[in-house]
């Protein structure tokens, strides 16, 4: 089957024994057949039979980008009024993994969704939810699970935005979908009555609060349509989630009855985790890889640079580079205290940074803290501080790493070294979240010199390269 020439250089790397692109669905403007995977010899014999029942839709390199809008790729399946909300919202052009994604997505496929951070993969795959649940029908029909509270809310958010209706009059009011947030920390007493009264077409849960009410059977998937997993990667790294997510994905519901579909910019092992995906039947078998930007884990906006001091000096290393960035909004990430300060008897060290800032730091922001040791309310209550005020200086641990889109921010500091080079894409994908800007976005590392090599190792892993700064 040969398409278009590549606007985009995409190729397509594995070819299903069905169909090389979902028959239902035009193909992407820019697939390009390049045959079976030369690197299929790999793999052996089972694995490489899995994967040749599943497609990779890769892009290497810069998209030539196809013309369609969103509301082009996207009629005959979404309705009107979604694609209106989301023009309104300032939606209009699709970004490369939604222009990529979406004709899979949309022809009912299920699909990994593997995009860098910032990209629109939310979006993408709201869009084919809202494509699927039917207003009328009184059950749960789509299901969109997240690792934190905060990423449950700021999906719950977009997604009642694009369900919202213009009311002109009670029928219409009645005939918009419901979106319900069932996430940690929330009243489930108040949710266990909704539920039961009238199901919302739409959940967006984490883990434990979803288990809890299928475990009472407060509710059921038996109806669901689309199952969505966000952040796909750190829940099945999760020990303590990752059993629950399981009991979601093969017992409370089945793949061959439901459209899955996960999302991550970050995807360890990918090939094996699509085989893993079509053996544990987490998904069909032929389940689309759609993979963005595969050569560049990182937006090609952010610039990274590092300073190399000692750890007594760290805090003043810190106040000197935002007063020299003078940043409008920016986040500080600081790792977890370790045991041996616990029991020292310190105080944690987001705090102490937080209070050292508070009385040092000469900028206008206000310095804020987003970190799990706080109780919902306060979490919930920064959040908003820093969605609502002009600009904003956050200090956090890595809870608002994953997913939490704060599309202001400009600078991001590692006050702390992350643990692994996925905590330093996610933590860094934190900025540099305007899909059609050029704006130029920073990532500095606050390091010991013994770290050097850590993140020297980053580099390699992540394709980037650091530029010592000297204070
Ligand atoms: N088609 C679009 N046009 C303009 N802006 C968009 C579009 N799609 C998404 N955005 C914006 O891009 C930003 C990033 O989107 P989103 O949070 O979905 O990224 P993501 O790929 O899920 O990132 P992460 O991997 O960090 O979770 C958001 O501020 C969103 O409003």
């Amino acid at each position: 089957m040969s398409v278009a020439p590549a606007a985009t250089n995409l190729r397509l790397l594995h070819i299903s024994s069905s169909a090389v692109v979902p028959r239902q669905c035009p193909a992407p403007s820019s697939v390009q057949l390049v045959g079976r995977s030369s690197n299929s010899r790999w793999f052996k014999p089972p694995l490489r039979a899995a994967l040749q029942t599943s497609l990779v839709l890769r892009e290497e390199g810069e998209s030539g980008g196809g013309a369609a809008t969103l509301r082009e790729l996207c009629r005959g399946h979404v309705p009107d009024h979604v694609l209106s909300r989301a023009e309104g919202i300032g939606y209009v052009m699709p970004t490369d993994v939604q222009r990529q994604a979406l004709p899979v997505l949309l022809s009912g496929r299920d699909c990994v969704i593997h995009a860098q951070t910032g990209s629109g993969k939310t979006l993408a795959y709201l869009l084919l939810v809202f494509s699927v649940v039917k207003a009328q029908r009184s059950a749960v029909q789509a299901l969109i699970v997240v690792p934190t509270r905060e990423l449950g809310m700021q999906v719950t958010k977009v997604a009642r935005m694009l369900a919202s209706k213009a009311v002109d009059n009670d029928l219409e009011e009645k005939s918009s979908c419901t979106v319900m947030a069932l996430l940690d920390g929330g009243m489930l007493r108040r949710h266990k009555s909704w539920l039961k009264a009238e199901p919302p077409s739409v959940v967006v849960a984490t883990i434990a609060s979803l288990c809890q009410m299928l475990d009472k059977q407060i509710f059921k998937l038996d109806a669901l349509e689309a199952l969505v997993i966000d952040e796909v990667d750190f829940l099945f790294n999760s020990s303590k989630q990752v059993s629950s997510l399981k009991k979601i994905l093969t017992s409370y519901s089945s793949s061959s009855k439901r459209q899955t579909v996960f999302a991550s910019a970050s995807i360890p092992q990918h090939k094996r985790f699509v085989y893993d995906c079509i053996q544990q039947k987490w998904t069909k078998r032929d389940v689309v890889h759609v993979h963005v930007n595969a050569i560049k884990p990182l937006p090609s906006c952010l610039q990274h640079k590092f300073v190399v001091c000692t750890k007594k000096q760290k805090h003043v290393v810190l106040l000197s580079l935002l007063h020299s960035d003078a940043p409008k909004s920016a986040i500080v990430f600081v790792g977890e205290q370790s045991e041996k300060s616990k029991k020292a008897g310190n105080g944690p060290s987001t705090v102490l940074l937080v209070d050292f800032l508070k009385t040092s730091y000469r900028g206008s922001s206000d310095v804020l803290l987003l970190e799990e040791d706080m109780n919902f309310n306060s979490r919930a209550a920064s959040l908003s501080e820093l969605r609502e005020g002009e600009g904003y200086l956050l200090v956090a641990t890595d809870i608002a790493a994953r997913g939490v889109d704060l599309p202001e921010t400009t600078h991001i500091y590692n006050f702390d070294l992350p643990r692994t080079a996925v905590d330093y894409l996610h933590r860094a994908g934190r900025t540099g979240r305007k899909p059609f800007s050029d704006e130029k976005c920073n990532v500095t590392s606050i390091i010991t010199l013994e770290e050097r090599f850590v993140l020297q190792r980053y580099e390699n892993e992540l394709m980037f390269n650091c530029e010592e700064v000297i204070i």
